[in-house]
């Protein structure tokens, strides 16, 4: 016989992922009864508020207008300070968002399936890559366990870094200078010289980020590009507004490991990471080697469930340690969903939104929402000026059998783009890929000053089949980077 749970619910969501917490919020508001369990106190709001997205781009748009007077020193210990105190407002808010719900119970601890309804909450243990830090590390005799048993549960546990099989890039051999992503947005003092492995969003935003702030920094890509999926246009563009930054970027290179300088030690520099390191990496045939305080680990992240237990409830993972879903989000257990980065998915907060509406549609709606409704979804990368994009490249679509009309326009060369000027960034480019038949629009890439924002624009009129042409001859508001439409899509040959 088994034992009685000490909890029962509705629903059970695992992670205060943005899909699961808004899931959470919506089935208690229908007065569902809902346990939402998160693994550390530091993490109330997930990854995107406390470690990710808020504090990346609050750092990023302080270094963008950061006062010159201020020492770089001074004005990036200021920038975390005063990021930290805005991640440690939303989590509040988040905290208090499902707390103050009647029908929500919030429970601190790490989730483990011990069967396919049921879960055991522990303090959590940590380990490597991990959100959950060393204060929060249980006494031995704060171990008591909480079950739970539930009609649908939602895996929501995220990603964390990956640390592959590099030679001081974890165990006990980890240098004291590598850091994550998490540990380096949480150090108040400024890297003398920062490495930063990957040339993926989390390198390159960071290597802008901090060369921003004035400190030099190098980029170690393995491939022969950084921004591997981008149109190459756009990428050389990128590099050349990074290395005028103070970015080195190497491609090519192979990391083979990173060591102290000094076993114990050393003087290090103040409160930034632990000493100096050296960084070896091959490259045509030759073994380099590079210094650095601190060499950040920007290679992937990987879902996040290694604690789980999967196997216990009966929910399949692939090679990777994604959750298997299809796509209506559901897992080979059918009342148990996962959402989120853990599912393999593509790892942004609104898709992670969107996996909510999915699931929120299984649960109270028709059932008739699914991944493949999504289109054109786009993405970027937040440097400056951002590098925006959505839909295929011109390789992409040619690939795919498009016959493509195509208009690459500098931001500097677009005469009725004052707004570009008037902010002071008229660097850049952006690149449109037609369908030649039917007008259709293809995909867009924009690096430029509000990319981010104008790409919502192209995007919703390639969801709802708005032509090249139509979006040529629309009226914007002026002064605005929205009008790059009417000179982009006038300029396709
Ligand atoms: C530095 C950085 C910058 C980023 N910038 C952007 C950006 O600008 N825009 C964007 O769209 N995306 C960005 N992302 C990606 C984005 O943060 C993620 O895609 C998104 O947060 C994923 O959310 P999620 O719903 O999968 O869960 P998460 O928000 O990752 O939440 C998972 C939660 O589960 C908890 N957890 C894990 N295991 C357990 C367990 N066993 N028991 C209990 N709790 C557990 C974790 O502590 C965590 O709080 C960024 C990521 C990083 C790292
Ligand atoms: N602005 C945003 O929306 C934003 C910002 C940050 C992160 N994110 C999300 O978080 C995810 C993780 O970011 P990320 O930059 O860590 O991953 P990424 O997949 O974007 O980039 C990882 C990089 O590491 C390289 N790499 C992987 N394994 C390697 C190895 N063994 N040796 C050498 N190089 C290796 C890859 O070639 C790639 O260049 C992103 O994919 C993105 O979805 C989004």
């Amino acid at each position: 016989m088994t034992a009685e749970p000490d909890l029962t619910a509705d629903l059970l969501v695992i992670g205060w992922g943005k899909a699961g917490k808004t899931l959470a919020g919506a089935l208690a508001r229908q007065g569902r009864r809902v346990v939402i369990v998160e693994q550390s106190s530091r993490m109330y709001g997930g990854t995107c508020i406390n470690i990710g997205c808020v504090p990346s781009k609050s750092l990023i748009h302080r270094a963008e207008t950061r006062d010159p007077h201020t020492g770089p020193d001074d004005a990036y210990r200021e920038a975390v300070a005063s990021t930290a105190t805005l991640t440690g407002a939303m989590r509040r808010k988040n905290f208090e968002m499902l707390d103050t719900l009647d029908s929500v119970t919030v429970i601190t601890g790490q989730a483990t399936f011990t069967g396919p309804d049921t879960i055991e909450i522990r303090p959590a243990a940590i380990s490597e890559g991990s959100p959950v830090s060393a204060e929060e590390e249980p006494p031995a005799d704060a171990l008591a366990r909480l079950t739970v048993r539930a009609e649908t549960i939602v895996i929501n546990t995220g990603a964390r870094p990956a640390l592959p099989g590099i030679d001081g890039l974890h165990g006990p051999g980890r240098s004291r200078a590598v850091v994550t992503s998490t540990e380096l947005l949480s150090r108040p003092g400024r890297p003398r010289h920062l490495v930063v492995l990957g040339g993926g969003y989390v390198g390159v935003e960071f290597a802008a980020m901090h060369a921003g702030y004035g400190t030099p920094v190098t980029l170690i890509a393995r491939g022969p590009s950084i921004l591997a999926r981008e149109e190459p246009d756009a990428v050389a563009a990128a590099v050349e507004i990074l290395t005028e930054a103070g970015v080195t970027i190497v491609t090519d290179a192979q990391v083979t490991s990173v060591q102290d300088e000094e076993p114990d030690g050393g003087a290090g520099s103040p409160d930034s990471g632990g000493g100096w390191a050296n960084v070896s990496y091959e490259r045509a045939g030759l073994i380099e080697t590079v210094r650095a305080d601190v060499v950040l680990a920007a290679l992937g992240r990987q879902p996040d469930t290694a604690v789980l237990d999967l196997s216990a409830a009966g929910v399949e993972t692939d090679a990777r340690g994604a959750v298997v879903v299809d796509d209506r989000l559901r897992t080979s257990v059918p009342h148990v969903y996962a959402v989120g980065d853990v599912n393999g998915g593509p790892q942004f907060t609104y898709v992670s939104l969107d996996d909510h509406r999915i699931v929120l549609d299984q649960l109270t709606g028709t059932g008739a929402r699914s991944t493949a409704d999504r289109r054109a979804v786009p993405s970027t990368v937040f440097m400056t000026p951002p590098l925006a994009r959505v839909g295929l490249t011109r390789a992409e679509a040619e690939a795919a059998g498009h016959r493509v009309r195509v208009a690459t326009r500098r931001v500097a060369d677009m005469a009725t783009v004052p707004r570009a000027k008037i902010v002071g960034e008229p660097r850049g480019l952006m690149i449109a890929v037609v369908d030649a038949e039917t007008d259709l629009i293809l995909g867009v890439t924009m690096l430029a000053h509000d990319a981010h924002e104008t790409i919502n624009t192209v995007a919703l009129a390639m969801r709802h089949g708005i032509t090249a042409r139509q979006l040529r001859d629309e009226i914007y508001t002026h002064p605005s980077m929205t009008e790059s439409l009417n000179d982009l899509f006038a300029n396709l040959a």
